[in-house]
């Protein structure tokens, strides 16, 4: 299916010194005269004890933080968090939930948080869960989702709402969303899913309906582009570990062990990378954004000789998409995609483990003993640890937050440490990859001490690949801007305090200031 994005997806704010905000939608560029109530968060103890708790209209956060004195302020996104004012009055909220895609640890606290916060936060109590992904909004029983259905469900990996791939008719989809009377839309999954919630959102604002569509970014693979990571994502590297751990016992305790261990990624080495980086037992580390070659000079063949003659062992960490090419070559070319258009991978981890034994017979020159370890599901069948526990319930809020305000077709996302509202095309518009002539490759071919196996065409292409500036990576995340300003509270990134530099002004959608290109 192919995306698309129209004009009513792009908003751009232009201000001084070359500075640019990248909006969201928000009811009130497609609906008029609508009316709006003051945020029951207002009167809730729990909050009214928080100096400034309500973000100001004009916060916005910057893509990029690495500065120059001169350079242009650059690109911005909307501060997410409560306003001062709702677009629903909290008694006609009738809110869904969905979930797509493959699964990741983390599904189930942003779930139990969005049911939470509509609930605690803004007093809604009509919350459905759509069961089994997109196409549960029209061939499926649905959910009734309280604080009490939810309570423990962070605790356990997956979905409680199930989750599929393929299936989406956005026709069906609206109708029946206009047909249950759902006024917010909370859709939660990886790039494919938030392709779909650029359509569905583009369908309800052509019907002229006053229903917020939301985007909680999923991805084990943290291919999303923009966020600073994806949640589940330091869960999966976590388990990871386990699974090396293994590999490296198994490997030093026989004469000439290797330890092969397959990772998820299918098209971004985050996983693997990280998860080497985190280990310090890894040898060798193989992703899809690195080109790689078995036979001959630096090819991995030879390094895996040196590694065993110096050590005795190795452990060699493959991310799932890695060396497809190769395996095209010396396979029959399988093209089966999965229900949502996506290739199917052939198993690498299998595959390289069968060269590297069939390369040592062949050579008869020394004896190996391989182990092969594949936990890929195990990584993300797993609940959330408690740094991204935290982590999605502010992503759960942050959309709640932003439902509630009146804006829509929006995806939820961490940019520098701040929680932002995004628009869905920039979500959509590529994949996040590793840059592997980026200083955190750099770090990992130091740690291992691998080949690049790179020759200077590929190095050449590489260093054409554009930075994307995402902390995972160390890249050019550079803007250049004015000298930084005085702020009322010390910025943490823990605590949340009014790290802005206005005080609080009357909310207002019109940006005086502000020329609005739509
Ligand atoms: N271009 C598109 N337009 C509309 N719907 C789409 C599009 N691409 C994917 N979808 C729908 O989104 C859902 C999830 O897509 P997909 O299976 O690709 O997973 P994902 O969201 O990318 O998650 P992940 O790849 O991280 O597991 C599916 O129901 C699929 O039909
Ligand atoms: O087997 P499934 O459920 O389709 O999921 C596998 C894919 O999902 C992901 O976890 C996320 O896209 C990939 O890493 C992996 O290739
Ligand atoms: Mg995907």
């Amino acid at each position: 299916m192919a995306s698309s994005v129209s004009d009513s997806q792009m908003k751009i704010v232009h201000g001084e010194a070359g500075y640019i905000l990248e909006d969201v939608p928000h009811f009130s560029d497609y609906i008029p005269n609508l009316p709006t109530f003051p945020n029951p968060l207002r009167s809730n103890p729990a909050y009214s004890v928080v100096k400034q708790y309500f973000v100001h209209m004009d916060d916005t956060v910057p893509q990029k933080v690495v500065v120059h004195k001169d350079s242009p302020r650059g690109v911005h996104f909307r501060r997410a968090g409560p306003r001062q004012k709702v677009y629903f009055n909290s008694d006609d909220v009738h809110a869904c939930i969905v979930t797509c895609g493959g699964l990741c640890p983390g599904l189930n606290t942003v779930i139990r948080e969005i049911v939470c916060g509509l609930s605690y936060m803004y007093g809604v109590n009509k919350v459905l869960g759509i069961d089994g992904g997109y196409r549960g909004f029209y061939s499926k029983n649905t959910i009734t989702l309280t604080p009490k259905v939810v309570n423990d469900i962070h605790k356990r990996g997956g979905t409680i709402l199930g989750t599929s791939r393929g299936g989406h008719d956005t026709g069906k989809i609206v109708d029946s969303i206009q047909d249950r009377g759902i006024n917010q839309v909370y859709i939660i999954g990886g790039d494919g899913t938030q392709r779909g919630a650029t359509v569905i959102y583009e369908e309800i604002r052509r019907r002229g309906l006053k229903v917020a569509i939301a985007g909680i970014p999923k991805t084990i693979d943290n291919d999303i582009p923009v966020i600073d990571k994806s949640f589940g994502f330091d869960t999966a590297v976590e388990e990871a570990q386990r699974a090396i751990n293994a590999a490296h016992v198994e490997a030093e305790s026989v004469e000439n062990g290797i330890g092969v261990v397959k990772l998820m990624g299918r098209y971004s080495g985050f996983i693997a990378m990280y998860a080497t980086l985190a280990s310090r037992d890894v040898d060798c580390c193989l992703i899809p954004e690195s080109p790689f070659y078995l036979e001959g000079k630096g090819g991995l063949f030879e390094f895996i000789e040196k590694r065993l003659k110096e050590n005795g062992h190795m452990v060699i960490v493959i991310a799932e998409g890695a060396g497809q090419d190769l395996l095209t070559e010396s396979m029959q070319a399988m093209d089966q995609k999965d229900a949502s258009g996506n290739k199917l991978l052939q198993d690498v981890g299998l595959w390289i483990s069968h060269k590297i034994k069939d390369h040592f017979a062949r050579k008869n020159k020394m004896a190996i003993n391989l182990k092969y370890i594949d936990p890929t599901y195990m990584i993300r069948a797993i609940p959330s640890n408690a740094s991204d526990n935290v982590y999605c319930t502010l992503l759960a809020q942050s959309a709640v937050h932003g439902a509630m305000a009146g804006y829509t077709g929006f995806t939820v996302g961490l940019v520098n440490g701040r929680h932002t509202y995004i628009p869905f095309n920039r979500i959509i518009e590529r994949q996040n990859k590793v840059v592997i002539t980026d200083r955190m490759w750099a770090r990992l071919l130091s740690s291992t001490n691998q080949p690049s196996f790179l020759n200077l065409t590929d190095f050449d292409e590489a260093k054409k690949v554009e930075q994307p500036p995402t902390p995972l990576l160390d890249g050019n995340n550079c803007n250049g801007v004015d000298e930084p300003e005085k702020t009322e509270q010390p910025p943490s990134q823990v605590l949340e305090g009014h790290n802005s530099n206005d005080k609080q002004k009357p909310e207002n959608h019109t940006h005086n200031s502000i020329k609005t290109e739509k």
